[in-house]
This record gives C-alpha cells, structure tokens and sequence, in this order.
C-alpha cells in the first residue's frame, strides 16, 4: 500500500476501490459497502435489492454516508498530490478509483437518460459534460497526472454514462425480489461489462458487442426485456468537441421475430435484398443488419425456428462480421451486436439435426437464463406481492395500491397456492389486467381443458401407463418450462423426460 495516503484513509480507499468497479446487482456490493463504512460485514444477509421495494429513487443511507466521506477524501487529496511531480503507482490507481466513484455520483447518478443523452445546445446533458470536465481537470491537476488528456476525460464520461444507462435498465425494468431475479440482473449487467469492469473500461468497451448473447427461458420472463436493456446498454463514444455522444441510445434496439416470418422472408428481413432477386422484389430493401447502428444490436427472437439454410448465413456474420443483400455481390460490414432469444431447447434442436452446432456454441459466447415466475415464486413467494404492485403502477396510475390489494385478495382467495403461473409474468400482467376490469381471471382455460382431458381419461382407466407417463411429464414441463426442472420435479433423468414429452400436445398447451 502507498507511503502518499494517510493510513487512517486506506481501507476506506481499498473498499471504495473495489465498490467502484463492482457489479452492483451482486450480494458482493452491500458487503463492500458495510466494509467501506467500516462495519462487520458477516452480518449482511443475502438480501435481494429490487426496484419493487423502492419506494422512491433516493440513495440507500449508507451510500449517502460513503458519498460524504468519499468526497472530503477526494477534496484532501487532492490539495495533498497538487504540487506532487509523481505519485507511485499504486496511490494513482487508488485516487484515479476515488475520482471515479465521486464523478458518477456528482454528475450523473441523479440524472435521468434523456437528460444525458439529449442534443447540446444549453442541455442538462452538455452542462453535466462541462462539470464533469471541470472537476475531472480540477481533480487530476497534480503534474503527476500530467498523461490524463481530454480523451481519458471523455473516455471516463462515456463509460459512466453507459453505467447510468445500464443501471437504469436493469433496475428499473427487470423485476423481482427472489434471488433468481436477483441473479438475473446480476447476469445482465455481467453480460454488458463481464465480470471486470476495469478491463471493459481499458480495453474491451469496442470490442464486446462482437460476442454475442444468447437468452433463454419459458415464454414471458422477460427475454425481450432482457436484449432491450443490453442493446439500449453498449458502450457509445463521446465527442468532446462537439460535447455530445456520436449517437441516441434509444435507437439502439433492433427487434425481429423469427417465427412470424417465412424462411424467404427472413433472409430479406434480415439481409436486405436486390431489386429483382426473387418473385415480388420490385426495389431495392435495405435490411435489419444494415439498418441497426454500429452501436446498437439486433435482437433475434425465436432463434430455435430459424431455417438451416440462414443459419449458415447467420453464422457467417458472426464469424466474419459480413453478409450481402439477397441477389447481390456486395460485401457488407454487421459492427453492431447480435441478440438471440430462445425457449426452446437448443441442445434438443441439435439432436434433433434442426439447430446447426457450430451456430449454437458461437451463440453460447454470452448466456443468459430467465428464471420462470414459478421458480421465482418458490425460493420467495412474498415477490408476488412486489411484482403486482409493480405491475398495478404501471396498468392503474393513480389507483396502483387499491387495484393492487383488489388483484392480492382475489389471487389469494380464488388460485391454489401451488398456482404455477404457466405465462410467467406476461400471465401476472394479465391478471392485473383483468381483475382491474372484471374483478375476475379466468387462467388458461385451454390448457386448463387440455388438463381436464388427460385427468379424465386416467381417471376412467383409459390409459396405458405410458400414455399417462407421457401425459404427466408434457403437463409438468410446460408448467416449469425447462427439462432440468421437470426431471428433478418428477424425480426422473433429463434423457427419460426428453423421450416422454408430446412434442405436438406441449406446443397446445403453451398457445
Ligand atoms: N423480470 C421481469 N420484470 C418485469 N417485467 C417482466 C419480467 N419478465 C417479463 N416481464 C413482462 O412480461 C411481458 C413479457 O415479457 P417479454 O416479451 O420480454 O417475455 P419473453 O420471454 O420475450 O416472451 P416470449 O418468449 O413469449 O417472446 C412484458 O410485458 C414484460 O414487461
């Protein structure tokens, strides 16, 4: 440790080192936190920290009281290194931290996205910039800084700007307060700077987006939210001449469902193509690879359904960075980021010869799970409560908490406690949805039929054991979504449940 810090300053300095570049979702971070103040940190419980326990958007207290001591270090230090012609080199990095932490926290937590990202001109975005500027000049002004430039300073800016962008995302629209959700926002944030944010800033901010992501999960977990809060996340450049960012973030997302479109189709949608490349082409289409920025991502939803044939063109953008337009020569560059999303069962699909396995272990670079609401549901069932006032904020303005304790009491006295919420929180959307209207949810009644119809029939003895077997291991799926989960509910291996699901009936019960 450094001669040039006072030593009552080091842990504090050590802690807030590590808290500035730690994942913030992670359960590592309250405990970093407690260190930074000092305290025992073997108390900290796992607790999950969700945007639906937040009754506002004001700081936890004991990150008010690091930011206090934060920023009377920084200002003592700072007069400390002024004449100082050198530092050695593990005082810079611990000072270059404290900077960090305190220029995020002076300039740009408390600032909404739009007000950052908006054009200059007198903007709160181009005042931020100008502050920050000040104080990063102010605060690295000992001649022992002298290589910190106006580009390190943009560099910085636009690295903590793209924190504020990604901390808004996840927080605020990935939702739950089980550990599983927990996880999940801790994955998504991992999966936009990896585990080493000081690496990602040094090196890898450009370079990531080449690796793709590859989401999967039951139908309505949020795999959609998940590639949004990615896509609208990637690192843009600053321009400190002209003060403002090379591009807008919020047109960062480009969305395509596989599964609505026919193979034909897909390859135009995706690649574009030339006048007269085949019957209906009357003009030339520009595609959604040429049409996602450079600094955005393309989000393949439904990836399981793509044709063979595109998947060898799909690979070769990954691999190379290239593809042509249908019925062209041209060679064109893809440098944004690829997106995929999948509930199907990829490694299945290989066996199955329909997903091509080179595709697959490109796609696996980057994975991420979305939990199902009934996962979520059995490690925490008081995240139900969360989620429906969360989800009553946003259906019922004005009126969240009564239509909120309407949707509890109705959940409570009408659905089985086991309810395992097949829909996921698409379902739970539509519950609120529907009890703000009817005062009533009918779930599922297809596949509440369906059910009824196997029962029936097992119940009269009409069934083989094989053909109730199969029955019960396609009905366990499609409630939990995964073959891990149905095989350790049942009790039975992965391989036995993969060869008893009715693939034809499963699909019926997830319409
Ligand atoms: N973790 C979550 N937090 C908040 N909202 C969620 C979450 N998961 C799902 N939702 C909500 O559920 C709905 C469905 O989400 P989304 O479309 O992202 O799911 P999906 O997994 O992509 O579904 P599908 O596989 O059917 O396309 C959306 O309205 C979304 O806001």
């Amino acid at each position: 440790m450094s001669d040039s810090i006072p030593r009552e300053h080091r842990a504090f300095l050590q802690s807030l080192a590590d808290l500035a570049y730690c994942n913030p979702f992670s359960p590592q971070r309250l405990v970093l936190e407690q260190q930074a103040l000092g305290r025992d940190a073997t108390s900290v419980t796992e607790e999950v920290w969700s945007r639906t326990q937040e009754t506002d958007h004001t700081e936890r207290p004991s990150v008010l009281a690091i930011n206090d001591q934060a920023e009377n270090l920084v200002e003592h230090l700072c007069e400390k290194f002024a004449k100082r012609r050198t530092l050695d080199a593990r005082t810079r990095e611990l000072y270059d931290d404290l900077v960090t932490y305190v220029l995020y926290y002076r300039h740009l937590a408390h600032r909404t996205i739009e007000q950052l990202f908006a054009p200059p001109r007198g903007s709160a975005g181009q005042i931020a910039w100008r502050k920050f500027a000040s104080d990063y000049e102010r605060l690295f002004g000992s001649p022992a800084f002298d290589d910190y430039d106006t580009d390190t300073a943009a560099h910085l800016y636009a690295c903590l700007c793209q924190v504020r962008r990604a901390f808004k995302h996840i927080f605020d629209c990935i939702l739950g307060e089980s550990a599983p959700a927990g996880r999940l926002r801790e994955a998504v944030w991992q999966s936009i700077f990896t585990h080493d944010m000081r690496r990602y800033r040094r090196s890898l901010y450009r370079s990531l987006r080449e690796l793709p992501t590859l989401i999967s999960g039951p139908s309505g977990t949020g795999k959609e939210l998940v590639a949004r809060a990615i896509a609208c996340s990637q690192y843009l450049d600053f321009d400190p001449d002209r003060e403002r960012f090379i591009d807008d973030p919020a047109v960062a997302f480009t969305p395509i469902n596989l599964s609505a479109l026919s193979p034909t189709l897909i390859e135009s949608e995706l690649f574009g193509h030339r006048r007269g490349s085949f019957t209906g082409a009357d003009a030339d289409r520009i595609g959604w690879f040429e049409v996602c920025r450079p600094h955005g991502a393309v989000f393949l939803d439904e990836i399981g359904e793509l044709d063979m044939g595109i998947q060898v063109k799909l690979l070769r953008v990954m691999q190379q960075r290239t593809y042509t337009r249908l019925g062209d020569s041209e060679e064109r560059v893809f440098a944004g980021k690829i997106i995929a999303a999948t509930n199907r069962d990829l490694a299945a699909e290989i066996d199955a010869g329909r997903f091509r396995h080179d595709l697959y272990y490109r796609l696996c670079a980057d994975r991420i799970e979305t939990p199902s609401l009934s996962q979520q549901l059995v490690e925490r069932p008081q995240a139900l409560e969360g989620l429906v006032h969360f989800i009553a904020e946003r259906v019922a303005p004005g009126e969240s908490q009564a239509v909120a304790a309407e949707t509890l009491d109705w959940i409570a006295g009408n659905l089985p406690r086991s309810y395992s919420w097949p829909g996921n929180i698409r379902e739970l959307e539509q519950c609120v949805r529907n009890i703000l209207v009817r005062r009533e949810y009918i779930p599922r009644t297809e596949a509440a039929t369906q059910r009824t119809g196997w029962l029936t029939a097992a119940e009269a003895g009409e069934l083989t054991a094989e053909e109730l077997l199969s029955a019960y291991t396609t009905w366990v799926h499609s409630q939990l979504g995964t073959y891990e989960a149905t095989a350790t509910k049942l009790g039975l291996d992965r391989r036995t449940v993969k060869s008893k699901i009715d693939a034809k009936w499963l699909k019926s019960l997830r319409e």
